[in-house]
């Protein structure tokens, strides 16, 4: 067999990718994956209670990619609800809201519970993209600058991220293709360097014929 282990992906079929959205509660994740599933918005948007996910087709460069999002719960109270769906994951969104810094301090705190549940080692190359969200909020509620967020991206090896609106729709799509895209970067480089070949396993490349949706836990409190 080939060793040219990238070109396996037929054409015909979609690659789906599973893409976790984490983040402290109220900063707006559900609102993201439903801006950009449905292209709507929620002003009253619930708090979700262990997770959600839904499906959709991002054609990406003459490829169809499937993305299959979970919305996790935010708040503290849900950790041991939403955990156990980090494993498998090939994308994950850590997300905070502008106008609060708080949630900005705890990306450190999300990029770690998903390293850890998700099985992933600390030195791994993953791709994570940063989320800055409710970047339609004024200049004067925000509490977090850009060059803050780039800073800490920096720091932490992430080189995908961006401020979104949902409410807005403002940079949603390219937030997700952003991510596709540094998946795919990381994919081809495993693929040329770093994992060593092997017949059988194909551990980052799944493919669906159709597509499906269903909720887990979802509602008020
Ligand atoms: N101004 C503004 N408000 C937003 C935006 N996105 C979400 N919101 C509002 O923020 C609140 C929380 O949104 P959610 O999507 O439920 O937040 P979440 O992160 O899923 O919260 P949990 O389910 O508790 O983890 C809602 O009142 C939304 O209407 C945005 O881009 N701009």
């Amino acid at each position: 067999m080939s060793s040219a282990r990238v070109n396996m992906r037929p054409s015909s079929k979609n690659t789906l990718l599973k893409v976790v959205i984490l983040g402290d509660g109220r900063v707006g994740k559900s609102c993201l994956m439903n801006r950009f599933v449905s292209n709507q918005f929620d002003e009253h948007s619930f708090h979700t209670i262990g997770v959600e996910f839904l499906n959709k087709d991002l054609n990406l460069d003459d490829c169809t990619y499937t993305l299959q999002i979970w919305d996790t719960a935010g708040q503290e109270r849900f950790r041991t609800l939403r955990t156990p769906f980090y494993r498998g994951s090939d994308i994950c969104m850590l997300t905070y809201a502008i106008d609060d810094k708080s949630t900005f301090s705890n990306l450190q705190m999300w990029k770690n519970e998903f390293l850890y549940y998700a099985d992933i080692k600390e030195n791994t190359p993953f791709p994570f993209i940063v989320v800055g969200n409710k970047s339609d909020l004024s200049s004067t509620e925000r509490e977090v600058s850009q060059v803050e967020m780039e800073t800490w991206c920096n720091e932490n090896g992430i080189t995908s991220y961006i401020e979104t609106s949902a409410k807005d729709a403002n940079n949603v799509q390219e937030a997700f293709r952003m991510a596709v895209r540094q998946w795919i970067k990381l994919e081809t480089r495993a693929d040329k360097n770093e994992i060593p070949f092997n017949d059988t396993v194909d551990l980052k490349t799944k493919h669906v014929e159709g597509r499906t949706s269903c909720c887990i836990g979802s509602g008020d409190e």
